[in-house]
């Protein structure tokens, strides 16, 4: 589904992604793991097509991927780091929004109220993004992302901020989702949630290169 090849990507002449070769395929979960700094953002941005690699390529379905590609903003929900949403629209508000932009239509508002109640929102789905805690604010970024369809999830650490439950809750959503065939790329520092999702695993060398790890599988296959 997600292809990246030969993936080459700096900032101010410094390399942070050296020839990367990644995909994930549809119901995978790849998981990115690495210390501070080692590139784990820097790759999810390119594979969401917030940047364009200066080397290599980045295809989804085959298709070279651009934030701008309308057809890949349906396909794929991101959740990066940034943006709390718009500060006059209610929790609820963003939900239905996001639910009405990606043609849930009449199940929007049953849908919605749905992942409000997972997501332990229900009880704020009428408060004001600075309203929330820190936590509520990342899990409503993540109800943001599960409430549409999609085919591909990007996650960059969405396990921040959230507490032991709400990332358990998390892991289940995710192994749904590959139930369901979407395709999952993660960046975490929780080993416990890697182990809990991930197909294949790869730790972001502080060369920008990725090493790939035990499979982390939580039932021990
Ligand atoms: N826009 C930017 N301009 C300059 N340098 C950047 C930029 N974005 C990231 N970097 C640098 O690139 C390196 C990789 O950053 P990145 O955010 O990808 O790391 P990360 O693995 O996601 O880290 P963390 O686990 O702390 O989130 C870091 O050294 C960072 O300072």
């Amino acid at each position: 589904m997600l292809e990246m090849a030969g993936v080459r990507h700096g900032y101010d002449d410094r390399v942070v992604v050296a020839g990367v070769d990644l995909s994930v395929g549809a119901g995978e979960c790849v998981v990115l793991l690495g210390e501070n700094g080692s590139g784990k953002s820097t790759l999810l941005r390119l594979a969401a097509g917030r940047e364009r690699p200066e080397e290599g390529t980045v295809t989804f379905l085959g298709r070279t991927v651009s934030e701008d590609d309308v057809t890949l903003r349906a396909e794929v929900a991101v959740v990066l780091d940034g943006g709390v949403g718009y500060p006059d629209l209610s929790v609820r508000e963003h939900l239905m929004l996001v639910a009405l932009a990606h043609g849930l239509g009449q199940a929007a508002g049953e849908t919605v109220d749905d992942i409000l109640r997972e997501h332990r929102l229900d009880g704020h789905a009428d408060a004001l993004p600075h309203q929330l805690s820190s936590g509520q604010t990342q899990l409503m970024a993540l109800a943001q992302a599960f409430v549409r369809p999609c085919s591909m999830l990007i996650l960059d650490e969405p396990e921040q901020r959230i507490d032991t439950d709400g990332r358990g809750r998390l892991a289940e959503r995710l192994l749904a989702a590959k139930a369901d065939g979407t395709a999952v790329l993660l960046a975490t520092h929780d080993r416990t949630l890697a182990a809990a999702v991930a197909d294949a695993a790869f730790t972001v060398s502080g060369e920008g290169r990725l090493v790939e790890e035990r499979t982390p599988r939580a039932d021990g296959e």
